[in-house]
């Protein structure tokens, strides 16, 4: 008997293919870790992007965050924008309707000179997206600059939790946190 791969086995095949890395490394938040999950590898993939998307938005809709109860996802720039734009294809390909937002890490300084790029998100339940979260601090700015754009932000969501206090920071600020694969799911250790 065969077993066939499974859409969720196989983006671990390819995270751990294409993304993990060990090595000493210097995170975000300035803390030190043993291995670096370099998500653009995989988020910009051809094979690794659609699955990302189509996995993600699973899990958005089995938590009640689907396309009928939200109106778009959106995240900090650069590590989110992958992840936003594959979950757009992926509801648009289930013919779906989903807006999707940038975040830049500040205003842009001329122009509209806005920080939250893409349709208008205010009044509108929105979620935030990351590719990886280690301390949450980056979708927590994320989710304040949505906020300050006028957004209800209704959740968070990243594609791999390091499990090092990324839920507990989300969980803190009073949002439900998703993800689609944790540290233990790749063999890793959290840190
Ligand atoms: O949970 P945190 O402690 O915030 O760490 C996770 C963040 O770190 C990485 O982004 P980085 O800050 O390296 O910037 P980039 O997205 O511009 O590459 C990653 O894409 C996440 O956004
Ligand atoms: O914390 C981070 O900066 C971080 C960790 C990680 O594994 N991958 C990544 O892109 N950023």
């Amino acid at each position: 008997m065969t077993t066939e791969t499974t859409p969720l086995q196989r983006l671990a095949e390819l995270i751990n293919e294409l993304a993990v890395v060990h090595g000493r490394v210097t995170l975000s938040s300035g803390r030190e870790a043993d291995y670096y999950v370099d998500m653009r590898r995989a988020t910009l993939h051809h094979e690794a992007a659609p699955l990302i998307g189509h996995l993600l938005l699973d899990k958005l809709e089995e938590a009640g965050f689907g396309p009928g109860e939200i109106d778009a996802v959106g995240g900090l720039t650069l590590g989110a924008d992958p992840v936003v734009c594959a979950v757009q294809h992926a509801a648009a390909s289930r013919g779906l309707d989903l807006d999707a937002f940038l975040v830049r890490k500040e205003a842009k300084g001329h122009g509209m000179k806005r920080q939250v790029e893409g349709p208008d998100v205010a009044g509108r339940r929105v979620v935030v997206l990351e590719d990886t979260s280690t301390t949450g601090g980056s979708a927590l700015t994320a989710v304040a600059a949505a906020r300050a754009a006028g957004a209800e932000v209704v959740a968070v969501a990243s594609i791999v939790d390091r499990d090092t206090g990324a839920r507990e920071a989300v969980l803190g600020a009073e949002l439900p946190y998703l993800w689609v694969l944790s540290a233990a799911d790749l063999g890793l250790a959290p840190q």
